[in-house]
């Protein structure tokens, strides 16, 4: 009996561990995420960063930081608006009242470098 009640004890911290524990959710798990980066290894002109102004092909710059959105774009609970500054500087729109703080843990899987000075 005594054993039960610890072998459920143990159970149920263990379920609670891994529920409290897990990253992916809904969303992040269908994105094909890009090979991780190390923080300025990598630096793109603005001339570079503008090539890349598509659906298909879609960079952003957000606090001089580079991040290559292509595969977010379809996915992106805001729609088209992460077209606006396809290409260009976005920190206005990234930063705007629609979103919430998780958007910061989703941009750091796109980003592909630094803006050159
Ligand atoms: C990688 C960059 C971005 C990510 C990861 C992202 C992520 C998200 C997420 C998760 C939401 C849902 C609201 C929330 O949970 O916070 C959202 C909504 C929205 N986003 Fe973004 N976003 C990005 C870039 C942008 C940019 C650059 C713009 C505008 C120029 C933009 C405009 C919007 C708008 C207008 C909504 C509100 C949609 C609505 O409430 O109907 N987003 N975004």
């Amino acid at each position: 009996m005594v054993l039960a009640i610890i072998a459920s004890l143990v159970g149920l911290f263990v379920a609670t561990l891994f529920f409290f524990t897990r990253k992916e959710t809904k969303e992040t798990s269908k994105i094909s995420k890009p090979v991780t980066i190390a923080k300025g290894s990598r630096a793109y002109t603005e001339s570079e960063v503008s090539l890349h102004n598509s659906r298909k092909d879609c960079w952003i710059i957000v606090k001089d930081q580079v991040y290559d959105v292509t595969s977010y774009v379809e996915e992106h609970p805001g729609g088209d608006s992460i077209l606006k500054n396809a290409g260009r500087d976005s920190t206005e729109g990234f930063f705007g009242p629609q979103h919430g703080t998780r958007v910061f843990d989703i941009i750091d899987d796109f980003y592909i470098g630094d803006l050159k000075p």
